[in-house]
């Protein structure tokens, strides 16, 4: 096959910038034939033949470079003072999804797209969908997650994400190196983010997946209020063909709302912990229920319970790869978008036994101190379920805990952090997450002074690396040690710097050697 060069011209820019009403003024005509080889709204990326987007902080100086390095016109929402051709916008973030979607010739309409949505698990159910998606599309499945993107089978087809849901012309950029990869399934994370900055506009998927929604997010730079927070999440729904919903999930009367907007009853999907209180009593498609769920031993029964979802043939047990009854959550949900893409009851228990999440719920075992895990846990709802769980699993032993919250953004997720630490921990050892502009010592202050409960020993620890091998040093066999919030991240933003940082999961791996 040969690839297809992305392109456009004027014609098709305004065509599409008139039907989606985005279209202010150009001082291009339409009838001019020449086309742009490339899209790009970063100064720095600019080449001959470029469509320039002048979006977000931007600054004048940018354009100027853009021009001296050969971009032939701009879109933008504003006119600048400059000589280079303008087409003027009533929305940026809107005309770059419409005209990147198009330049990349709707690289989304080649692939079938499951879409995560939620404030928790939205990782963990993309890497237990991928896994089964590889089962059977060995080679032929995109991941587009928090952690890491994967758009083929080369070594540099497989990079680290920046963002949940990249902009939308790296989104299709993306979907497009994918699609010329010959891959035919493509399992994504959506962010509430992606939304609110029509990072996604006017994208469908084949099937959406809204796992939960609990305050967070919320804050200058992201969701003035909770309602904007769950209607911009609720925009997965309402642009998915098939949708599928945790009905345990906080305002699940409102969530179903949006799906029943765009979607006929008979393609939604909900689905519950067995024997769990459904809001409204809206009825379940598929029910769950743990039949073993230790440390070492995850297995869940899954039933089909409505006729459309007896159809599916998934009914059965399945051995979950990582421990936690939150993750039970986010495997179902793996379960029913595979069985609708037509995966078989084998295909999906390979996938589920072989997963595994850089970062989250990863295991290391010590002979005469506690076991440690490595969690991306970082707010009230992640520590709540996290932490919770690992209490009633250590009924003689102590829950020793190593955190901080990250600087900048979220402070909910500091006073969330301290009151999950006060339910089910024994000691927090507090220390620096990404502390940006801020200064970690006033952060771990403030999750200190929401430790409710004063039977909860804590303390301060500015190094995280100290702070982790202290942990791990004062705990006996039957301690749980939980090393909280940077996975895998080899950096600490500090003053926006990534300054290097070894990774929470390289340092226990590395201090449990012999212990
Ligand atoms: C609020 C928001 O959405 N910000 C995003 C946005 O920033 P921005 O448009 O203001 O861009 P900027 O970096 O300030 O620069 C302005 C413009 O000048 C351009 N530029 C800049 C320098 C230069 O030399 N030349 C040049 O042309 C830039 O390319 C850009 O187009 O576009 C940038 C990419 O161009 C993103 O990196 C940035 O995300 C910020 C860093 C961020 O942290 N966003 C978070 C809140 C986010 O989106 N998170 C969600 C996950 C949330 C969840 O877990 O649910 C996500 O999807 O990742
Ligand atoms: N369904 C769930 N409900 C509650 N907590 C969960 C759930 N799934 C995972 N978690 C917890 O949340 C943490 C983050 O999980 P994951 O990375 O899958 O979520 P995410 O939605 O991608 O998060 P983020 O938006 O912060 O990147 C996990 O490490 C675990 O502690």
């Amino acid at each position: 096959m040969v690839d297809r060069m992305p392109q456009i011209n004027v014609g098709k820019i305004l065509t599409l910038l008139k039907e989606h009403n985005l279209l202010v003024t150009s001082d291009l005509s339409a009838n001019l034939g020449a086309d742009f080889t490339q899209v790009t709204y970063d100064s720095r990326q600019v080449t001959e033949q470029t469509l320039f987007f002048c979006k977000g902080n931007f600054k004048v100086e940018f354009l100027e470079s853009a021009q001296a390095k050969g971009a032939q016109a701009y879109v933008s929402e504003q006119r600048y003072e400059t000589n280079l051709p303008a087409i003027i916008v009533t929305n940026i973030q809107q005309a770059m999804a419409v005209l990147g979607a198009a330049f990349y010739d709707f690289p989304q309409n080649k692939l079938n797209i499951i879409a995560y949505t939620g404030t928790k698990g939205k990782t963990t159910a993309a890497y237990f969908t991928n896994s089964i998606m590889q089962q059977r599309f060995t080679g032929q499945t995109a991941l587009f997650s928090t952690i890491n993107t994967v758009v083929g089978n080369k070594m540099d087809d497989t990079f680290k994400s920046s963002l949940t849901t990249p902009e939308s012309l790296d989104l299709f950029k993306n979907m497009d190196r994918a699609v010329n990869n010959e891959m035919q399934q493509l399992v994504m994370e959506v962010s509430s983010q992606a939304y609110k900055k029509d990072r996604v506009y006017n994208l469908k998927y084949d099937i959406g997946v809204f796992l939960n929604i609990s305050p967070d997010h919320l804050g200058k730079n992201e969701h003035p209020t909770f309602a904007d927070y769950l209607h911009c999440k609720e925009q997965l729904l309402v642009n998915s063909k098939v949708c599928v919903i945790n009905a345990e999930t906080q305002h699940l009367r409102d969530i179903y709302g949006a799906a029943k907007a765009t979607s006929q009853p008979e393609d939604i999907y909900l689905f519950a912990r067995k024997g769990a209180e459904i809001t409204d009593n809206i009825p379940v498609d598929v029910e769950f229920e743990a039949i073993s769920d230790t440390l070492t031993d995850n297995v869940i029964s899954v039933s089909a319970v409505s006729e459309k979802a007896k159809q599916l043939n998934l009914t059965g047990q399945y051995e979950l790869s990582l421990p936690g009854d939150f993750n039970e959550v986010d495997a179902t949900a793996a379960i029913i978008t595979s069985a609708l893409s037509g995966l078989s009851q084998d295909d999906i228990r390979m996938g589920l036994q072989s997963t595994v999440v850089p970062g989250r719920m990863e295991t290391y075992e010590t002979n005469n101190h506690g076991t440690v895990y490595v969690d991306y846990a970082h707010n009230y709802a992640s520590f709540h379920s996290l932490l919770g769980y690992l209490k009633s699993q250590a009924p003689n032993g102590r829950i020793i805990v190593v955190t901080g919250s990250t600087g900048d953004k979220g402070e909910d997720r500091r006073y969330g952090i301290g009151k999950a630490i006060g339910e089910s921990a024994d000691v927090a050892l507090l220390t620096v997450d990404d502390p940006g502009t801020e200064d970690p010592a006033e952060i771990a202050r403030t999750i200190a002074d929401n430790i409710q409960n004063t039977a909860v020993k804590h303390e301060y620890v500015a190094d995280r690396k100290t702070a982790v091998e202290q942990a791990i040093k004062m705990s006996t066999p039957d301690d749980l040690v939980v090393i909280a919030g940077k996975g895998h991240d080899p950096y600490q933003k500090i003053n926006n710097q990534d300054v290097p940082y070894e990774s929470d999961s390289v340092i226990v791996k590395q201090f449990v050697k012999g212990m």
